[in-house]
């Protein structure tokens, strides 16, 4: 099959900024994959977009755009067009014929049992401004066929598990885990579809409390938890909440869990144990997998405090398994999302499954994604800055 070179857009749940990476793929086999890119959003761009997921509650067909959403969308969709110029003009020259972008946008609210999904993000915009062709809005087409409009990268997971160099090749059961915002697990058995779900909260809440209790956006290195303890009782309210007794196909908000539990603690604890948490969350979603998980891969912001991995991996080893992070497997853990969003959209372009009844819930596997193309009148096209 013909090799696409795709950029891939990802501003996730945590709303720290745009991550941008690019590849070059058939859309099932990874063949390359290029320099990456972060583009912070400033302390108060970051604001704007919390408020406007409390407007974005009052959404019910989900293309309304209610209380300066679409002014929002939009400031969104021109920062990853200036993000695109400027990652394009800082690649090498073998990477700067790029053929596709994949645009996730970011979500402003997800109910999957009424079947609604917002990702703020205008694809023709997008095209507009780069002269490349986007595919957006890829979440739409999994609930429209009864899947849970997430997660979406065990597509591109699944690829990475079953090209893993040596010494972690043929670890079968391998489970990669994302933990941004939200925390998602696509366990990937030797043949056949993955399994997939999100597992619990990743870091939004560690950053909601140290933001909140301690004026800082995120542990960095686990920081502030270092100087805590976990308190288990909290831990423990946690875990019994119902969404871990569900079995998946399962996906959430970011605000289906709060800081309710955490309150009066003093801000190391709470940090620590938070961490705690979101590790366990990890951990027990093995119970919902076929087989014991040989290998774990962790990606994601997470994997940067030691907290969350150290937890996961004393519980993981006590099975047997072995817990490594996505860079001890040769793999780029911040570009990951932002990767599956370019290979997503190749398999969109070329109508391949993006998700299966065992990642999603969909009724079958199903394509999705819709095409924006620059080729319209008055649209200019971008061309990257001369390297010379
Ligand atoms: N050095 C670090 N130490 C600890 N935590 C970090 C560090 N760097 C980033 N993080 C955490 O990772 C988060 C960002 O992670 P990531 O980019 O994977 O999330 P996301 O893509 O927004 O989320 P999602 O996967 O839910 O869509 C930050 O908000 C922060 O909590
Ligand atoms: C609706 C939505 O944007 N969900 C995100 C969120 O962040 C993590 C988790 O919750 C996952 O379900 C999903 O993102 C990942 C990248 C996905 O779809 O695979």
């Amino acid at each position: 099959m013909a090799l696409v070179t795709a950029i891939g857009l990802m501003s996730g749940t945590s709303m720290d900024g745009i991550d941008l990476a690019i590849m070059r793929t058939d859309g099932v086999s990874v063949i390359e994959t290029g320099p990456s890119h972060f583009v912070a959003y400033d302390a108060a761009f970051r604001r704007r977009i919390e408020a406007s997921l409390e407007t974005a509650k009052s959404v019910v067909v989900r293309t309304d755009r209610p209380g300066g959403l679409a002014e929002i969308e939009r400031d969104i969709t021109l920062r990853h067009a200036d993000a695109v110029k400027a990652f394009m003009n800082a690649l090498p020259p073998e990477w700067r014929e790029v053929d596709l972008i994949g645009f996730h946008g970011q979500t402003v609210l997800h109910r999957p049992h009424l079947g609604v999904t917002v990702q703020l993000g205008d694809g023709a915009l997008l095209a507009g401004e780069t002269g490349i062709p986007v595919i957006y809005d890829m979440r739409a087409n999994d609930m429209a066929h009864g899947g849970q409009g997430a997660p979406l990268v065990p597509a591109y997971h699944a690829a990475l598990a079953r090209s893993l160099p040596a010494p972690h090749a043929g670890l079968f059961p391998v489970v990669f885990v994302n933990i941004g915002g939200i925390s998602n697990v696509t366990y990937v058995p030797e043949t056949g579809e993955p399994l997939a779900f999100d597992s619990g909260p990743g870091n939004a809440l560690i950053d909601q409390w140290v933001d909140r209790e301690g004026g800082i956006p995120y542990d960095a290195g686990g920081a502030i938890a270092s100087e805590g303890g976990v308190v288990e009782q909290v831990v423990d309210r946690y875990l019994h909440k119902p969404f871990f007794r569900r079995p998946g196909p399962k996906s959430l908000d970011r605000n289906d869990f709060t800081l309710a539990e955490v309150e009066g603690l003093e801000l190391a604890d709470g940090a620590r144990t938070l961490a705690a948490v979101s590790a366990r969350a990890i951990a027990v979603s093995a119970n919902q997998m076929p087989l014991a998980p040989k290998l774990w891969i962790i990606c994601g912001g997470g994997r940067k405090n030691p907290h969350i991995v150290g937890d996961l991996s004393e519980i993981a080893q006590r099975s047997g398994a072995e817990v490594i992070v996505a860079e001890d497997a040769g793999l780029d853990g911040d570009a990951t999302e932002a990767e599956a969003w370019a290979y997503l959209a190749v398999r969109s372009q070329k109508a391949l499954p993006l998700t299966f009844p065992g990642t999603t819930g969909c009724r079958e596997a199903v394509s999705g994604g819709v095409l924006a193309s620059p080729f319209v009148e008055g649209h200019q096209s971008f061309t990257p800055a001369s390297s010379d």
